[in-house]
């Protein structure tokens, strides 16, 4: 994943070391500097030589220092900018080989997380946390170098706080993976439990009380405190401990105290209190940057692990010999399907559209309608058999040529934030105004779209705001400006915005004009029409023909037709059209 910017990884790693060097080197120079001088305060003699070089040593390593860090906090950043765009890159690349059906599953928020988030959060370990972890622990340890060279009792007593810091912290963090698992967990939760009880808000304030949505939020809620009061209230003292421990002002006072009784007892000489009090302040300070470090790391680790999981995601395979489908017809040879390998959705299904022919797929919720009509565009590949349009296997047909020969108008209308226009010949950009135009008043909204402060140049989302059935329509245009031979429609989106469902339902019927359609039917008394309707029931066929002949055969569409009478009648208040 870092390959882009390894190369530069190692460099920053030798540059924070530099730096973590040249940082303690100062200090050294200035207790050097007080050992060189101190014979003078008794009148000794003076090695001015070796001051003078002591000063220019510590001036020269001040500017190394500053180099050092300036140095690998640019080339941190660059190599961030590198490795971003080179992920966004590959993630882009990644994503348009993806079959449809990874995003049928997904919403775009987990898009947008992987190309921004987890992208975002490797930033904290290129950009900062090398750096900060070889400081954290290059520091003490040149420190205590030194204070050992120096006097190995004042360096013991330097190193006191640090192991007690150590040994509170591993015991604080006992169980401490754990803990943040089940934090993440219980984040989780939360947020669905919100992100639940927010949707539901309508719901609850309509019927004047609290629903199950609310139990949940308010559930979730306790659990969450619950669990972080627990794990503060575990953790609190020992944190509190050890932010005594380290501050600055208690090993001041410690090693000011040990130095008293250590020279009082005539164990050592005053001066060599000198470099415990400079050095030893900068032991404990890097460690308590390590516990912040390790929770960046975490993250990043978090992000890594999602990128490489999504980017070995197997792409849809694009055929090495690509055909060339010749005709619009389309044949389900005992194809058979599942979103896993435990639970078949689909079994078996052999069905033929005649070309230029309507086929409406019905059954219940759930019988298997929207998997169905996905499979002819190769949102997914049958687990077996095939799907052919034109005798041509779809899984041999090049991925452009077959969204060239089939159109589809699915659930959400996917419109991009640009022009009217633009999202009209999403699909054949080179299209001129008036075939834009041609069908746009094909689909019933071009005089919508005039009626918009900027008639064809509005953007969407910011000067044209459209209604479900209105975005409906639009994407009606593009498929027909498409003008592809195949079309796949799930018709309950096509009726979503009632007000305007005459105007769809003109709309389609010109779209169905000499192609090939496959339609998932909700409404059955938009069907009562078609060449052929499929009944499907977990997931198989169980009864095909026209609805003049199922109406009556006594079979299930018989049933289905008769529920589906019966619940129009009785909303007849609402069903105005008919
Ligand atoms: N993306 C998915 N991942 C896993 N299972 C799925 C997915 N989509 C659908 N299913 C399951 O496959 C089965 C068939 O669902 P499908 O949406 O194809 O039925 P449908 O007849 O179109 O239903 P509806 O009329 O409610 O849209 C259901 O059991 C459903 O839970």
């Amino acid at each position: 994943m870092f390959g882009a910017v390894r190369g530069r990884l190692v460099i920053i790693a030798g540059l924070s070391l530099v730096g973590a060097v040249a940082g303690v080197l100062p200090f050294v120079a200035i207790i050097e500097l007080v050992r060189t001088l101190w014979p003078a305060l008794s009148g000794g003699p003076v090695d001015a030589g070796r001051a003078w070089a002591v000063v220019i040593g510590g001036a020269a390593a001040l500017v190394v220092g500053f180099l050092a860090a300036v140095g690998s906090a640019m080339i941190g950043h660059l190599a961030d900018n590198d490795l971003q765009l080179d992920l966004r890159t590959r993630i882009v690349r990644h994503l348009r080989t993806l079959p449809l059906g990874w995003f049928d599953r997904r919403s775009s928020g987990t898009v947008k997380k992987l190309v921004e988030n987890d992208v975002a959060a490797l930033h904290q370990l290129v950009a900062h946390a090398i750096q900060d972890t070889i400081t954290a622990i290059a520091v003490p340890v040149i420190s205590l170098a030194y204070l050992v060279a120096v006097d190995w009792r004042m360096a013991a007593a330097s190193v006191l706080p640090v192991l007690l810091t150590v040994v509170l912290y591993s015991i604080m963090m006992r169980g401490g993976q754990q803990k943040y698992v089940e934090y993440d967990a219980s984040v989780v939760r939360l947020n669905g439990a919100t992100i639940e009880y927010v949707h539901g808000i309508a719901v609850v304030k309509t019927f004047g009380q609290a629903g199950r949505s609310h139990d949940r939020y308010r559930e979730e809620t306790r659990r969450f405190v619950r669990f972080y009061d627990g794990w503060m209230r575990e953790t609190s003292a020992l944190s509190s401990t050890i932010e005594l421990i380290t501050s600055p002002l208690t090993v001041l006072v410690y090693l000011c105290a040990v130095g008293f009784l250590l020279v009082g007892a005539g164990v050592i000489a005053p001066l060599a209190v000198l470099p415990a009090l400079l050095l030893g302040l900068g032991l404990t300070a890097p460690l308590l940057q390590l516990g912040a470090t390790a929770q960046f790391l975490r993250n990043a680790t978090k992000a890594r692990e999602s990128l490489a999981e999504f980017f070995r995601t197997p792409p849809i395979t694009e055929p090495a010999d690509p055909v060339e489908p010749a005709g619009s017809d389309v044949a389900l040879r005992d194809v058979s399907f599942g979103y896993d390998q435990d639970h078949r959705v689909l079994h078996e299904i052999a069905a033929r559209c005649e070309p230029g022919t309507v086929t409406a797929l019905v059954g219940a919720s759930g019988s298997g309608k929207s998997t169905l009509a996905r499979l002819v565009p190769r949102f997914y590949d049958p687990t077996a058999g095939t799907v052919a349009i034109g005798s041509t296997d779809v899984s041999t047909i090049a991925s452009r040529r077959l969204y060239a020969d089939i159109g589809f108008v699915f659930q959400d209308a996917y419109l991009l934030r640009t022009s009217i226009r633009d999202n009209i010949r999403l699909t054949r950009p080179d299209a001129d105004d008036e075939a834009v135009q041609q069908a746009a008043r094909a689909a019933q909204i071009h005089d919508r779209i005039l009626r918009l402060p900027r008639g064809y140049d509005s953007v969407i989302g910011v000067d044209a705001t459209l209604s479900g059935g209105e975005g409906q329509r639009l994407t009606i245009a593009r498929a027909l400006l498409t003008d592809a031979p195949i079309l796949v429609l799930d018709e309950a989106t096509a009726f979503a915005d009632p007000d305007s469902e005459a105007a769809i339902q003109q709309a389609l019927s010109r779209l169905a004009a000499g192609r090939t359609l496959l339609v998932i039917a909700h409404r059955l008394h938009t069907i009562t029409g078609v060449d052929q309707l499929l009944v499907l029931d977990e997931g198989r066929i169980v009864e095909r023909g026209t609805h003049d002949q199922l109406a009556v055969a006594g079979g299930p569409y018989q049933e289905l037709w008769a529920r589906y009478r019966r619940a129009r009648s009785g909303s007849g208040r609402l069903e105005v059209a008919g």
